[in-house]
């Protein structure tokens, strides 16, 4: 028999084109998501160069990061985040790639169209000018983040020139607790392995508690890899990959799909295939987790309590953890369940899915939001959203007084309207904690869905297991 090949090692092989002595590889790639961030430059490039986009059938533009979440049909005030969209716009059909405007539908955050619209699907090489990329490998693909001149070089070759990584596996073993979601699993991982634990390496994450993640809790897991360090994230296409599939717009039907399906069996990783690290965890020890500081890897249980910096040996990771708690404006020792809120925010590629918001409802039905924060709930696409109001969950939000939004990346980043002022302290579903990240001087602790839910009413952190 062959070698025994990891899912990373076949995906990775059946797309290169040519390889290089030393390693170097030209990849085909399936897919290219593109937004109106980091893709002006390179079309830019294409036209300066006087070419054409390689295959716009497989590129798909959305914008996301700079539309506001308000009312938007009467078009976009703001000047700056007009001209973002509409340069976008011109691009899609000067070069007659598809394009979901902010009244589409169909449009909302990248890593949430494409798996909606079956765009994104197993066995592909999927890229974006963006590092949360990593979601899509939550369908056995393998995805990853670009930058602006790569995103140009794929516009024009469909290619992409790329080393391979070194393989690992995180294996997460057992059954989650009651209240305890993939958020947590992958916030522990990285509290596990640190920022820089996946660096040069594409992880395949499995064992009996990913598999039993739904297709949401998968992408809320290999979303949040690059947090890890990693180049990507995967998980092997199993029947829940193919019943999230089946059907939706792009994605192979009849026979097609039967053939698409075949091929998508054979992408498990071998027995005894070699992984150069290796990675195992109990899920039934997982609590929910809050970040405490200015990294996704400052990681700590709900029933814990602010961690002492004295009692880290290494000086620099010291003095940086001080200068994170000061940014917070926490102490140590403080617990977790004293710490309160100004603002919750729920959303993001990272859980703005439609399970999300089906959690966050089932914490705050017939509640109301403390009086002294303000909550909002963005959801991740505009078929998110609709999904969300035909099973009335908009109305449970609005009654328990969040704000609902229009899709779009929102308080994830500050690169549009809805930000978080200086000081404010918000819990938040999404995955990065950097200073400054929601809002100049902003104050952001990552938590799950159900326990940003519970914040929000309370007013400060509570532990979502004791929750009734
Ligand atoms: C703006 C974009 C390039 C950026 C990314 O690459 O991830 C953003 O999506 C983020 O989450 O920080
Ligand atoms: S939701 Fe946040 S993490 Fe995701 S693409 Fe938008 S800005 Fe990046």
């Amino acid at each position: 028999m062959a070698n025994p090949r990891t899912l990373y090692d076949k995906i990775w092989d059946d797309h290169v084109v040519d390889q290089q002595d030393d390693g170097t590889c030209l990849l085909y790639i399936d897919r290219h998501l593109v937004h109106e961030v980091t893709s002006p430059q390179a079309f830019e490039g294409l036209r300066v160069a006087g070419r054409q986009v390689r295959a716009p059938q497989k590129t798909l533009a959305v914008v996301d990061h700079n539309v506001p979440t308000t009312d938007r049909s009467h078009g976009i005030e703001d000047p700056e985040s007009a001209t973002q969209v509409e340069t976008l716009a011109q691009n899609a059909r000067d070069f007659g790639v598809e394009y979901y405007d902010e009244l589409d539908t169909r449009q909302g955050i990248v890593h949430v169209v494409g798996p909606e619209q079956g765009f994104t699907l197993p066995g592909m090489t999927i890229v974006c000018g963006d590092s949360h990329t990593s979601t899509h490998g939550a369908f056995g693909a393998l995805a990853h983040g670009i930058g602006t001149s790569e995103v140009e070089h794929v516009l024009a070759t469909q290619t992409l020139i790329q080393k391979k990584a070194k393989n690992m596996r995180v294996t997460v073993d057992g059954q989650l607790p009651a209240g305890v979601t993939a958020k947590d699993i992958i916030l522990a991982i990285i509290g596990e392995i640190g920022t820089a634990g996946g660096t040069g390496h594409v992880i395949e994450f499995a064992g009996e508690a990913i598999r039993s993640l739904s297709m949401e809790g998968r992408m809320t897991v290999c979303n949040m890899t690059i947090e890890g360090g990693a180049r990507a994230g995967m998980v092997a296409p199993d029947e829940k990959t193919y019943a999230y599939l089946k059907d939706r717009p792009k994605s192979p039907k009849g026979e097609a799909w039967d053939a698409a399906v075949r091929y998508w069996d054979s992408l498990r990783t071998d027995e005894g295939a070699h992984f150069d690290t290796e990675i195992r965890l109990d899920a039934a020890n997982l609590p929910p987790i809050v970040t405490w500081g200015t990294s996704p890897e400052d990681v700590i249980s709900v029933a814990g309590a602010v961690p002492n910096p004295d009692d880290i040996q290494d000086e620099n990771k010291r003095r940086s953890k001080w200068r994170a708690l000061e940014y917070m404006g926490l102490q140590p020792g403080t617990k977790i369940t004293d710490i309160t809120l100004d603002r919750v925010f729920i959303g993001s590629c990272t859980n703005g899915r439609i399970e999300d918001l089906r959690a966050v409802a089932k914490v705050v039905e017939g509640k109301k939001v403390h009086e002294a924060v303000n909550a909002m709930i963005v959801p991740g696409s505009g078929i998110v959203k609709m999904q969300a109001e035909a099973e009335g969950l908009d109305r449970i939000f609005k009654e328990a007084g969040f704000d609902w939004r229009e899709p779009g990346c929102s308080m994830c980043l500050a690169m549009n309207a809805d930000r978080l002022a200086p000081g404010e302290r918000c819990a938040s579903t999404s995955n990065r904690n950097f200073e400054g990240r929601q809002g100049f001087k902003g104050r952001t602790h990552l938590v799950s869905p159900a326990m940003a839910a519970a914040a929000a009413v309370a007013g400060r952190f509570v532990d979502i297991r004791d929750w009734k």
